[in-house]
């Protein structure tokens, strides 16, 4: 099983353990040792340069020795492996089992049957699902993390997996920590340890070494470690890579995290089923045991003949049913540009019933344009231009469209100037500030949110002088922005204060008793298309939610240019007041929240998700991670910053609510699709257990040979291989489709009894009108009571084939089957040719091993007429269920 895992989730599929080959202590010795020590000596140790770092024959070399930087349970297994992984579930243990024991009870037939079926669903998912998978793989490659190294001398983009101890790694807001690294040298560097340690607060890091105090630490907590895992919230650092894979602090608690991780509603779906599927057949057996037993005293057909029995009731092709159908979803989802991380995902994607999103770029085109810069009284000046160059010209820590909006709009040689320090931003502050040295005069100049910055200015400027700036003037100004603000323009303010030149270290305390220079404003034009995604989402069940960081009114103005209801809104401030009952009501009521924290995001999907709600999330920037994290599915945008993807389920080539529309459609009929196995193996298994139980009780003989029951089975698991393949009517995912176990076991016991109905009458047309009564007349001979017994068989084994395999072409859709919609064209082939072999094998040279008898010519107009009736009573008897109790 092939499975990508996120490093920063912690969620992967399989548990394998931590690589035994690597000396774990050893390697977190290395770390706290490489720490303590200056940096020449860690770089000498690590045999590389801060400036030209590692060579590229030398990284070949080293990927070589260290091997990939992967977690252990990323990579794909070998053949074997992957073979004996699919073995171990534990439907395919119960039928080697059988197997066994029938082979040394000496029925070697059984034993070979049994094994066809083993290999049937082991063989058939790991063909399928191992041919898509490659692909998928493939397609996840596209969009996996990249990370700046220097080698040669040269900076070098390359994959993350390909990092080497000793490369020199450099990092900036939204980063993702490729390895652990020690910081070479780090400006204002806070990151996010949140999936290692928990503790949601950013931490600095910084570049000092702390001698002398190395035994004090742990490996967890040196100042100047960074942990793969974690990743940069703000500020920018160089660093040299210590340990790499499976050597990291979070390779070795990995595999801990991978078992910690949490199930899927979808995991504990199909776990109560089998569940409930194993319960039933525990019962069924010993009771068919002992009847059999005790009414015909032999134990040992007993055995053998509810052994079959058991093997008859285990859903042993859910698993291939399931990969194949997921893995077909994932290939079928690329091609609309949606790339899926973690299979299991696409099942929750289609159960999604409200859908959180961020404004830019999913409201709006992503296309940022800076239309204005204006002095406070609303006239262009050069100045504000100039300011608002500066700041986003030597700020290092973030380049988001604002900033790029800005040097796109221009370009000015501001060469005059050298940086002096830098407040870079965050997502609390809403702001950021640069310190350059200008004429000998250290001027900090901020932008950022306009209620931000005027909470920290003093004064204003108007033409050349500085005026107080009292509330009133306050007052109008704002009025001011508001107005452009509900044109849908973004308008950030630029401030600015001098400080002597002496002064060369400066605090977020400074910003404060700045000068209001103006305003530059941005347009990002709403996305034509979005409206008409709204549509569809809103048709197809999902409640879509604004939340964003950005303002009020902005937010208000692209909502209703894309056709969403905005009249309720509700701050970031708003929300902090509310507590408990109070904020799950109004967050479920209110669809657009504005000037949000990263942490309220992430509050505001946790708080849906506790009422019950399946969660989707979409963003893309630093501020989205924590709520990615928390949604039931968390989706990003291969433009997305590193964090924002790696923490992910699902990466859209292409931001845009239309695409994602398609991928939770297709989520959807995945589900379907395995609905439908499921039915069908509920109900059919619910059916044969009265058939059985009658049967073995009331005849003097066993109602069909263990040998018959297991090829029967075989047939009708061979039948059901077409299933992922399966059209799905457009009402099945109409709504968002979650687990309801309850109605599939409701589904079960209304439809299962049909099929013991037409059971009990085969029985009393093989019993009566066909004379295998005569069994019981004084004079039968052996070999007459064998050649009755078989023809009654004969007649059970082809009915009960017959119309089980029929029944899928009823089940699959909730309209008038062949007429009103049609299975797909491969399905309905295997199942005709399953069916046609069912009829044939009578007559076959496989009959008499099978201890098959032919059937005389008048059997199949009955059993014609038998299908007919049984398809139109399982037609009423579906139509009337769906309506009264619904579908999901
Ligand atoms: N580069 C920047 N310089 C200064 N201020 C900024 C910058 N980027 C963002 N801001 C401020 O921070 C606020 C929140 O940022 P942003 O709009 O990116 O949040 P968001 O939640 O990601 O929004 P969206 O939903 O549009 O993606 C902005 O409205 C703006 O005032
Ligand atoms: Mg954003």
């Amino acid at each position: 099983m092939f499975m990508f895992s996120s490093i920063l989730t912690g969620r992967s599929a399989s548990t394998s353990a931590p690589n035994k080959n690597v000396p774990q202590g050893e390697s977190e010795r290395r770390l706290v040792e490489l720490c303590s020590i200056s940096v020449r000596d860690a770089l000498k140790d690590l045999d590389s340069k801060a400036k030209e770092g590692l060579s590229t024959e030398e990284a070949e070399k080293r990927l070589d020795e260290f091997g990939p930087n992967e977690l252990a349970h990323a990579k794909r297994l070998g053949i074997l492996a992957d073979l004996w992984e699919r073995s171990k579930s534990p439907l395919v243990i119960q039928l080697l089992v059988i197997a066994a024991i029938s082979g040394i009870m000496g029925d070697m037939k059984s034993a070979l049957v049994v094994g066809a079926m083993i290999l049937l669903s082991v063989g058939l998912s790991f063909i399928l699902d191992r041919r898509s998978s490659s692909a998928v793989e493939a397609l996840g490659k596209r969009v996996q993390s990249r990370t700046l190294v220097v080698r040669d001398g040269k900076e070098v983009e390359v994959r993350i997996s390909e990092v080497v101890p000793g490369d020199i790694v450099l990092l900036f807001a939204g980063s993702v920590i490729p390895a652990d690294v020690r910081l070479l040298s780090a400006k204002d560097f806070f990151v996010s340890q949140s999936a290692l340690t928990g503790e949601s607060m950013p931490v600095e890091k910084t570049a000092h070494t702390e001698k002398g105090h190395d035994t004090d630490h742990s490996a967890w907590e040196l100042p100047n470690a960074c942990y793969l895992g974690s990743s940069v919230n703000s500020g920018t650092a160089r660093a040299v890579v210590i340990n790499t894979g499976m050597r990291t602090l979070f390779g070795s608690i990995s595999a801990s995290l991978a078992e910690r991780a949490e199930e899927t509603s979808f995991d504990k779906g199909t776990r109560s089923f089998t569940w409930l599927m194993i319960r039933f057949m525990l019962v069924m057996t010993s009771a068919v045991f002992l009847i059999v037993g005790i009414s015909k005293g032999e134990w040992l057909e007993a055995l053998l003949f509810s052994l079959s029995i058991a093997v008859g009731l285990t859903p042993e092709m859910l698993p291939m049913i399931v990969t194949v159908n997921l893995a077909k979803g994932a290939l079928t989802m690329a091609a609309k540009k949606v790339i899926i991380k973690r299979l299991p995902s696409i099942q929750n994607f289609g159960a999604i019933d409200i859908l959180c999103t961020d404004k830019t770029g999913t409201l709006t085109q992503d296309k940022v344009v800076l239309e204005k810069y204006v002095d406070i009284t609303g006239r262009t000046d050069e100045d504000v231009l100039t300011y608002a160059y500066l700041n986003s010209y030597y700020q290092t820590g973030l380049r988001n469209l604002i900033d790029r909006a800005i040097m796109d709009h221009t370009e000015l040689n501001v060469e005059y100037c050298r940086l002096v320090d830098e407040l870079p931003f965050d997502f609390q502050r809403r702001r950021m500030s640069v310190v350059v040295d200008y004429e000998g005069d250290h001027v900090l100049i901020c932008k950022g949110a306009v209620e931000e910055i005027y909470e920290c200015c003093s004064h204003y400027q108007n033409g050349e002088e500085v005026f107080p700036l009292f509330e009133m003037i306050r007052n109008n100004l704002f009025e001011e922005v508001e107005r452009e603000n509900r044109e849908g323009f973004r308008v950030l303010a630029i401030a600015y204060r001098e400080f002597p030149r002496q002064k060369t270290s400066f605090s977020v305390e400074d910003e404060s008793k700045m000068v209001l220079l103006g305003f530059v404003a941005f347009f990002d034009p709403p996305k034509a298309q979005a409206s008409e995604a709204l549509g569809l989402l809103q048709q197809a069940g999902v409640r879509v939610k604004v939340l964003t960081g950005d303002n009020g009114l902005v937010t208000q103005r692209v909502c209703t240019n894309v056709g969403l209801k905005a009249d309720r809104m509700l701050t970031g401030a708003e929300l902090g007041r509310l507590s408990g009952a109070e904020f799950d009501q109004v967050v479920q009521d209110v669809d657009v929240f504005v000037k949000l924290s990263p942490a309220q995001k992430e509050q505001i999907v946790r708080s849906l998700r506790g009422s019950g709600h399946v969660v989707g999330f979409l963003g893309d920037g630093i501020n989205d991670a924590p709520a990615l994290k928390a949604a039931d599915v968390g989706i990003s945008v291969d433009s997305g910053v590193d964090v924002a993807k790696e923490t992910a389920d699902i990466v859209l080539l292409e931001k845009s609510l239309l695409v994602l529309e398609e991928g939770i459609m297709e989520g959807r009929r995945v589900f379907a699709n395995i609905v439908k196995y499921i039915r069908m193996g509920a109900s059919s298994n619910f059916g044969n257990m009265f058939s059985v139980l009658g049967a073995s009780y009331l005849l003097p003989f066993l109602p069909m040979l263990p040998i018959q029951i297991l090829t029967n089975n075989l047939l009708y698991d061979f039948s059901q291989t077409g299933i992922p393949t399966d059209r799905v009517d457009e009402e099945l995912v109409a709504k968002p489709l979650k687990w309801n176990i309850e109605n599939i076991k409701r589904f079960m016991i209304c439809v299962g009894p049909i099929s013991s109905l037409f059971d009990y009458a085969t029985f009393a047309l093989m019993w009566y009108f066909f004379a295998c009564s005569a069994y019981n007349a004084p004079g039968a001979t052996a070999a007459t009571k064998e050649g009755l017994a078989h023809l009654f068989q004969t007649g059970w084994f082809v009915e009960s084939l017959l119309t089980q395999t029929l029944i899928v072409h009823i089940i699959r859709t909730r309209r008038i089957p062949f007429f009103g919609s049609s299975a797909s064209v491969p399905m309905t082939l295997t199942t005709l040719a399953i069916m046609g072999l069912g009829a044939w094998l009578p007559y076959s040279p496989f009959a008499a091993s099978l201890s098959l008898v032919p059937l005389p010519a008048i059997y199949w107009v009955w059993i014609v007429a038998f299908l007919i009736s049984y398809s139109l009573i399982t037609h009423f008897v579906k139509t009337w269920f769906f309506n009264r109790f619904g579908g999901d």
